[in-house]
């Protein structure tokens, strides 16, 4: 393990100082009314899509309010902004169905215009409902019913990703793990833990070994061959 980056030596960076940072993610803050980056925005661009370049785990620990969220969103959307087919390649994973809302919101506002997919399963709606806006069902499109028991095979390898990005809470992320057909994390790139102290304390059926062994389950990764590790954002 490397020594630890003391967030206090850096400074806020306005945006234009980031040649790299895509045009329309770079509009996108600016609609929010962000100009400049926080500190630990700055840290983790630089070691992440910056000077630093990510082939490893991150573990970010800075104070409320400090600006966390866009800390890893920003990475990830920018990342993933030159994907060309629709899977899921980020998780992240936060210990209530609230900042589940808050940070989907986030990833929201910078996801779209960049053409990326959010999802949320957070125990918002059914579980029915949150199967449709998880995976392309056929049957779904043709407006008939559709009981994920009943797919068959056919239908199962139709199956797919709608979105690119998932923020879960894990006892639904479980639900979804266990039961619905077509729901992967084979292609998954970026985990996110967000409140990992808190997150760490559920044990919530094993739901953090589960995920990393689904995430590195698949050896003939079609998307990216060569990136077999899985870096992974641990926040608190
Ligand atoms: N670069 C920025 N410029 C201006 N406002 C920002 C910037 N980054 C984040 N914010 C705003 O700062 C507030 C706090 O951000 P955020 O919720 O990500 O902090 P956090 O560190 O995750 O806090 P918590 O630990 O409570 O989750 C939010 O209202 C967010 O919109």
């Amino acid at each position: 393990m490397r020594d630890p980056l003391d967030l206090t030596l850096f400074q806020q960076l306005p945006l234009h100082s980031l040649p790299s940072l895509h045009p329309k993610l770079k509009s996108s803050l600016e609609n929010m009314g962000i100009s400049n980056l926080f500190p630990v925005q700055v840290a983790v661009w630089q070691e992440t899509v910056g000077p630093g370049k990510f082939h490893r785990d991150l573990c970010v620990n800075s104070p409320t309010g400090s600006g966390k969220t866009l800390a890893y969103a920003l990475p990830i959307i920018q990342l993933l902004s030159t994907r060309a087919v629709t899977c899921l390649r980020a998780l992240v994973v936060v210990p209530t169905r609230d900042l589940a809302f808050q940070v989907k919101r986030v990833f929201d506002a910078i996801a779209s215009p960049l053409g990326l997919r959010v999802g949320l399963v957070a125990g918002q709606s059914s579980i029915v409902e949150e199967i449709s806006e998880l995976v392309y069902a056929p049957e779904c499109e043709l407006g008939i019913s559709y009981d994920p028991e009943e797919v068959s095979f056919r239908v199962w390898r139709q199956l797919r990703s709608k979105g690119d990005i998932l923020v879960a809470t894990p006892g639904k992320l479980m639900d979804h793990i266990n039961t619905t057909k077509g729901f992967t994390l084979e292609h998954l790139q970026y985990l996110v833990l967000d409140e990992t102290d808190r997150l760490l304390c559920e044990a919530y059926q094993s739901w953090l070994p589960a995920v990393l062994e689904l995430a590195q389950s698949n050896d003939d990764n079609s998307f990216e061959p060569s990136d077999s590790f899985l870096p992974n954002f641990i926040v608190r």
